[in-house]
């Protein structure tokens, strides 16, 4: 249907549940030139002309999920096409794990009937299997629901107060489901990353993983 594009860069999905510290780890590699970073774009889901997906979502989940989810779908979509200059690009989360993750969490709670779900997976077939979309890297930070679900809590984005301890421990299963026990495919080999402790001690980590994760794209470019 369609030709795949040219090999895309050295690419990393970081994954991870809500409040995991996905954008601290991201704010880091930000200050390397020769990396992309590219985060969630969580103010578009916010504001599609003028309506809060985001919101619509935690509000009403069994009318709104799938809405939101197929926006997300295309929005990602957009990050793994985007092309770069750099040799590495980073991105925040990924069509996997919106797929393995997030709308299997929802439709296993009954928040997304099976006619959504499987139009949602006949169009994340079509795009996975036609376009270039690989990755060649995911780092996982690896959380406990408790200590995510104290950091949502301070970190205290509106949308997300009402979420249950009952939605995190479940995502936290499907990540665990995917990435740890590869009950679902994974596009690549993935790093884990211990992310239960502190901010300064995550980033001692980041550092120590840093050359490990950027120096995969030299064995990548040397293959
Ligand atoms: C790929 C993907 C990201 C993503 C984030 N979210 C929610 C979780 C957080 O509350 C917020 C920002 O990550 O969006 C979601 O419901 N479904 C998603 N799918």
């Amino acid at each position: 249907m369609f030709e795949k594009g040219p090999k895309s860069k050295f690419t990393v999905s970081i994954e991870g549940n809500i409040g995991s510290g996905k954008s601290t780890l991201l704010q880091h590699f930000a200050k390397f030139n020769d990396v992309e970073v590219l985060q969630e774009p969580v103010d578009k889901w916010r504001n599609v002309r003028g309506y809060n997906l985001l919101d619509l979502m935690y509000k009403d989940p069994c009318r709104w999920a799938h809405t939101f989810q197929t926006y997300v779908q295309m929005t990602m979509m957009e990050l793994h096409l985007k092309p770069t200059s750099s040799p590495v690009k980073l991105i925040e989360r990924s069509l996997f794990s919106a797929r393995y993750c997030f709308v299997e969490n929802l439709f296993r709670g009954g928040k997304m009937t099976e006619p959504e779900y499987n139009v949602y997976c006949e169009w994340y077939n079509m795009i996975t299997q036609n376009l270039n979309v690989d990755v060649d890297l995911i780092v996982y930070l690896r959380t406990d629901p408790n200590k995510v679900h104290e950091r949502i809590r301070k970190r205290a984005r509106s949308e997300e107060q009402t979420i249950p301890m009952q939605y995190l421990e479940d995502l936290h299963k499907l990540h665990e489901d995917w990435l740890i026990e590869k009950k679902h495919p994974l596009p690549a080999p993935v790093l884990i990353l211990d992310a239960n402790e502190n901010l300064c001690s995550m980033y001692k980590k980041f550092e120590e993983h840093t050359s490990e994760i950027l120096c995969q794209k030299l064995v990548k470019n040397k293959l």
